[in-house]
């Protein structure tokens, strides 16, 4: 579903990314793990498409991220997104849905009772938890019914709870095929089949037991 060969990037002259090859395939939840700075958010941005590269190539689902009609397959959740705050969530949802189409009711239902915002859709966002926050993000990104997901550390700054609740929702999603970054070892037990890790440029992945073997977690 996600296949990254040979991607290689820099800022100016320093090398983030060296050679990097990722095979992602259906129903995979694969957690990307790396020190700060290791370059997770710019092997994000790459197969978004939101950072040239020169060297490599990334395909979603057989497309090369270059040519149209790949993004239709792959929702993004951002570590950080604006949302109105003296809107309710279920204004801010359709704010946001109704920028692309026609917003559809019932696909924006569901969405909400899937990440269990629906009993709060009339609740102004101001007044919202950051987990519901977080929720509500990721039932933006499932209206969109994308079979591909990358979730920018979903559980940032999220307590106990709010960490729970969101890793519930993620769980629930069985057939889409994830990549999530994270620095939390226990949701990434918790919820991931792999693991990829990045470090000096290079990126390596493991089965989750091959990675608790290898790092001895
Ligand atoms: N636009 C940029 N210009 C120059 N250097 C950058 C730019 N963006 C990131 N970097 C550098 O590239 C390296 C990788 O950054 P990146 O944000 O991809 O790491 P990360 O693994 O996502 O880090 P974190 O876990 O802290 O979010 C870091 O050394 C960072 O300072």
């Amino acid at each position: 579903m996600i296949e990254i060969r040979g991607l290689s990037q820099s800022y100016q002259k320093k090398e983030i990314l060296h050679e990097v090859n990722l095979h992602i395939g259906q129903g995979e939840l694969c957690a990307l793990v790396g020190r700060n700075g290791a370059g997770k958010s710019t092997l994000i941005h790459s197969i978004l498409g939101l950072l040239p590269y020169k060297n490599g190539e990334i395909l979603i689902k057989g497309i090369s991220n270059r040519k149209e009609g790949w993004k239709s397959a792959l929702a993004y959740l951002p570590e950080k997104f604006h949302l109105y705050p003296h809107l309710t969530g279920e204004e801010n949802f359709h704010f946001f849905a109704s920028l692309e189409q026609e917003v559809n009711q019932q696909r924006m239902e569901e969405s909400l009772r899937l990440v269990d915002l629906w009993e709060h859709r009339g609740q102004r966002v101001a007044g919202y938890s950051k987990g519901m926050l977080q929720r509500l993000g990721l039932a933006m990104m499932l209206y969109y019914r994308s079979d591909i997901l990358i979730l920018d550390e979903p559980t940032s700054g999220l307590d106990p709870v709010g960490r729970k609740e969101v890793l519930s929702v993620i769980k629930r999603l069985k057939g889409k095929t994830i990549l999530f970054s994270s620095h939390h070892i226990d949701e990434i037990i918790q919820i991931c089949s792999h693991v990829a890790f990045l470090e000096e440029g290079r990126l390596q992945k493991y089965s989750l037991a091959e990675f608790l073997q290898v790092y001895s977690w």
